[in-house]
């Protein structure tokens, strides 16, 4: 116990530190190890990150950038949402997602209808952030050079209507992708504006990307819980916890097998991030049949089937290779 509340002692002063001093402090229990004699496996030689940094990704499992998007970005990508919502364009390919507490009430074309875009690879506002330089230089430290875009995300967390369900249980991504390797694989989330735990930031338990893939299922709320958001059900509670407190521009890097989730919105603002996992082109997919992401497969094979009339026979495997994009690099095997 003493340990864990050291580090997560350590883990606040890597997070509350002003903007300009984005580096992180080697933050693992064996702290008198020097840093440079670690063996590395989450992270690639190159000429970006600190060794502090790399450290602190391989044992923590997620690196926090300060101020690495700009204003303009983000309203850019703020603006575009908002033509979504009136439907002023239409994205070929978006899933438009709305929490559970509101799915089948009326549509009115606002922000306040929408609660989560995903797959917006084909409409190049929002993709510009996918391709960032500033964010395929850190990509690049996870995955290598050749980088595909795999999954994309705006995230318009609302207001909790009282049931909340705005919450995002506790997960690994990994649960959702059948490629690998896992360690190749990393999630750019960019905050749109302040996140804090009044508005439901995220929530990350440190380390944790160093276990295994855990069995992942809907979780048993009163209030309902939205469609394919399952979580882990017996994840240590006592597990030091961090909120990841953000401003807006400052991005999080993590790892797919890190345990996250985020809180309910208790404001009257609807929270802003924007997300894209990506992985090394150079990963290969696999066939989940008989592990413990047969669910999700058959989940996601039921809406594809019924989102592009097509029958059950199309692949967990194939709904992926439809959604990346090369970003940077040459095009391998996904
Ligand atoms: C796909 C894999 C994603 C990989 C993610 C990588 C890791 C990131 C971690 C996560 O983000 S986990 C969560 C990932 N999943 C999502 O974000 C959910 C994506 N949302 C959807 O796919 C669609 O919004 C959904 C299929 C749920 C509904 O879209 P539709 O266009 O089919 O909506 P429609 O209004 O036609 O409603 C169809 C049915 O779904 C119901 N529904 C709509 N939204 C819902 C909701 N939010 N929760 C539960 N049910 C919902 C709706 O009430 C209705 O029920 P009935 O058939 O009984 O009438
Ligand atoms: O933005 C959020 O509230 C949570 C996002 C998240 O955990 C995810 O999509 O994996």
């Amino acid at each position: 116990m003493y340990r864990a509340a050291g580090r997560l002692k350590i883990l606040q002063q890597h997070l509350d530190r002003p903007p300009a001093a984005i580096t992180a402090s080697c933050t693992s229990a064996q702290s008198v190890t020097p840093c440079f004699t670690v063996p590395l496996r989450y992270t690639l030689d190159n000429d970006l990150l600190l060794p502090e940094q790399r450290h602190f990704y391989e044992e923590n499992g997620f690196l926090l950038i300060r101020d690495l998007v700009s204003a303009e970005d983000i309203d850019r990508f703020r603006a575009e949402f908002e033509r979504i919502c009136r439907r002023e364009v239409q994205v070929p390919g978006l899933v438009v997602m709305r929490d559970v507490a509101i799915a089948k009430s009326e549509f009115v074309p606002d922000q306040k209808a929408i609660t989560k875009v995903q797959d917006f690879q084909e409409d190049p506002e929002l993709f510009h952030y996918c391709q960032l330089p500033q964010i395929l230089k850190y990509v690049e430290c996870f995955t290598g050079p050749n980088i595909m875009a795999m999954h994309t995300m705006l995230i318009n967390k609302p207001p909790d209507a009282g049931k909340k369900t705005s919450r995002h249980p506790m997960h690994q991504d990994l649960h959702y992708f059948p490629f690998r390797p896992a360690d190749r694989i990393v999630c750019a989330w960019t905050a749109l504006e302040r996140v804090d735990r009044s508005n439901g930031c995220l929530v990350i338990l440190p380390g944790s990307h160093k276990g295994t893939l855990q069995e992942h299922d809907y979780p048993n709320w009163e209030g309902g819980v939205n469609k394919m958001y399952h979580g882990i059900r017996n994840y240590h509670t006592d597990h030091p916890r961090v909120h990841v407190v953000m401003e807006k521009g400052d991005t999080v890097f993590f790892h797919p097998l890190l345990i996250h989730g985020s809180g309910m919105n208790q404001t009257e603002g609807f929270r802003k991030a924007i997300s894209c996992h990506y992985a090394s082109a150079d990963c290969y997919y696999i066939d989940v049949k008989g592990t413990t992401q047969e669910n999700i497969e058959k989940e996601v094979q039921e809406i594809a089937a019924r989102k592009y009339a097509l029958d059950t026979s199309i692949k967990f495997q194939d709904t992926w290779a439809m959604r990346g994009r090369l970003v940077q690099g040459e095009r391998t095997s996904l």
